[in-house]
């Protein structure tokens, strides 16, 4: 039931007026239906006895409409329709609700994420985070729908009771009391949905996370026929996930094929009681039997919504937990000072550790805006950290970062990565046009800003031979250019919003000789404009640098600043 409050808090116009249109639609068949006893009374020619045939019987006189068949079978079309359009409209609202559950689930996620902090960022799985927003989105607004279509079961079992109740208290009583024991009694096959749903929403979580980093490294398990193991593990988490579900929908389809019976008995039981033991006259028992067995179904029926609604209501939960634990470490914005570069990156003995193993160890370095800086090191050593350090993804323990003189936590970091262009190592080209994949579909970038970036990448030459330059389509992954295309293509998105300093992360080292000699070429024309850092074993990179820093055992050995080719440490 939290879920209701929760979702009547997160939506609470459209719950309004959901709720209050189909309680208004219960009320206008409610108001149909009270002519049904006396319609049956003139029509079976009874005696009118009861005081709701009395009653509205009167009710018409006021208004001058004569008691006759008629009159009462309009009576009782009209409320129908006025009900049925009052309902369309509770259900629109649903409707709405439901798409907007999902939707904001997802775009809340979305960027609860990306406004984290770089460390909690790494440590989510991929997987998961697609299947969150994928299929918990769409159980958790189908959990709403079925929250509201049992407040719409539930309002209608009122209605009618309390019209039932018009004809006979007692058996009213008698039927909702009995009603609600085999409501408690199956109650149990609730629970086991709710925890078969719980059990659904971590095992997909698993298998997806599971499932996305296999494939993501499937061609050494094939080379190496070791995807059998994979295999067999997926297999064990699918068979599991297997299980939850076919425990949801047997509990489902048990309940529902326990509660037809039932019913049958109690509303034959009934008629039984209503007829030889109170003795009601025919047409009220009809009546009352019409009534009680529709709110003994409706009853039912939100009991089963209720049922869906805990199967996937889980999925909510975890996607809230996410949002909130995402929300928590996000990124302390601080600063607020316009960044420029116009002098220099300054690290003064910074220090970094992950956890208690230090990787970086009282480091200072300098890169003078207009430079091209190159950083070696063996792997491991810390060269993406101190990138990672450079663009405010992490924060260091202790020394001071300077942007032009400035600490960097003392500028909004929006702006100071607004002047970064970044290249990593792998290529991730979009299935889209090369305008795409260079603009990234950033509003503020034109087709100009494409041009001009694809030409300082020196990638124009060969867009503009393509069927359709830049609307040229990539392909998978960028399958129909080369690898040192694709680079240019990756490079000309980095420099797409004019950037002050680039830094690129191995950025060339997929890449043959020639072509990393080509694009190498291509990055040192970009000097002075742009202050570059690269991270690169390779020769081509180191030879072109203004200076290199080579990092060691969290030491950064020496440096040489202005004198290109020289290495020192
Ligand atoms: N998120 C993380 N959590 C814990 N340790 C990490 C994390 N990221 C990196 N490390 C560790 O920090 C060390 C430095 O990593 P970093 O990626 O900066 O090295 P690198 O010099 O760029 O290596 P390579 O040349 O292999 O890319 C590595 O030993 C790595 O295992």
């Amino acid at each position: 039931m939290r879920i209701l409050f929760a979702f009547g808090q997160a939506y609470p116009a459209r719950t309004t007026v959901m709720l209050v249109s189909l309680l208004l639609a219960s009320i206008a068949e409610g108001i149909g239906l009270t002519t049904l006893l006396p319609l049956l009374t003139i029509a079976m020619g009874d005696q009118i006895h009861s005081e709701l045939s009395t009653k509205v019987i009167e009710v018409l006189g006021m208004i001058g409409l004569a008691p006759t068949i008629v009159t009462m079978l309009v009576i009782i079309v009209i409320g129908m329709i006025i009900s049925s359009a009052l309902v369309m409209l509770g259900n629109h609202q649903v409707g709405y609700a439901v798409a907007h559950v999902a939707t904001d689930l997802r775009v809340d996620l979305i960027q609860a994420l990306l406004g984290s902090r770089w460390e909690y960022y790494l440590r989510q799985p991929t997987g998961a985070l697609a299947n969150a927003v994928a299929t918990e989105a769409y159980r958790a607004s189908k959990s709403y729908e079925y929250a509201a279509n049992m407040l719409a079961f539930l309002i209608q079992a009122i209605v009618y009771a309390l019209i039932a109740s018009f004809v006979s208290w007692e058996a009213t009583v008698v039927s909702l009391l009995l009603g609600t024991l085999l409501l408690v009694v199956l109650q149990h096959l609730v629970k086991t949905s709710r925890s078969a749903g719980k059990s659904q929403t971590k095992l997909m979580r698993d298998l997806l996370a599971y499932l996305t980093d296999t494939l993501s490294s499937v061609k050494p398990l094939k080379a190496m026929a070791r995807h059998d193991i994979a295999d067999s593990l997926l297999r064990h988490q699918a068979a599991e996930l297997n299980k939850a579900m076919e425990r949801e929908i047997v509990s489902r389809e048990t309940l529902r094929a326990v509660q037809e019976p039932m019913l049958a008995i109690l509303v034959a039981g009934g008629m039984y009681m209503a007829l030889e033991v109170w003795k009601l006259p025919l047409s009220s028992v009809m009546v009352l039997i019409f009534l009680v067995a529709r709110v003994l179904g409706l009853m039912h029926k939100a009991q089963q919504h209720y049922q869906r609604m805990a199967a996937q209501e889980s999925a909510y939960w975890a996607l809230q937990k996410s949002i909130k634990a995402a929300v928590a470490d996000a990124e302390p914005n601080v600063g607020n000072r316009t960044p420029v570069l116009y002098n220099s990156i300054r690290f003064e003995k910074v220090s970094f550790s992950y956890g208690d193993r230090l990787i970086l160890d009282a480091i200072d370095l300098e890169i003078p805006v207009g430079s091209f800086t190159s950083l070696i090191g063996p792997s491991g050593a810390g060269k993406t950290t101190i990138l990672d350090l450079v663009c405010a993804l992490l924060v260091p323990q202790s020394g001071r970062i300077l942007i032009d003189n400035t600490p960097i936590e003392e500028l909004n970091r929006q702006s100071w990565r607004h002047l970064i262009g970044y290249v990593p190592q792998e290529t991730l080209l979009l299935h889209d046009s090369i305008l795409a994949n260079v603009t990234l579909g950033d509003p503020a970038l034109t087709a100009e800003d494409a041009e001009r970036a694809l030409k300082q990448a020196g990638a124009w030459e060969f867009v503009k031979k393509l069927p359709g330059n830049m609307q040229a389509i990539v392909g998978e992954r960028g399958g129909k250019l080369s690898g040192g295309q694709r680079q240019r293509i990756v490079i000309a998105r980095a420099l797409a919003h004019r950037p002050a300093l680039l830094i690129l992360d191995e950025a060339t080292s997929a890449l043959d000789p020639e072509s990393e000699a080509a694009i190498s070429r291509t990055l040192k024309a970009l000097t002075p404009e742009i202050t570059i850092i690269a991270v690169s074993h390779r020769p081509a990179l180191i030879d072109i640098a203004d200076q290199i820093y080579r990092l060691s055992d969290g030491k950064l050995a020496s440096s040489e600043h202005a004198y290109p080719h020289k290495l020192i440490g």
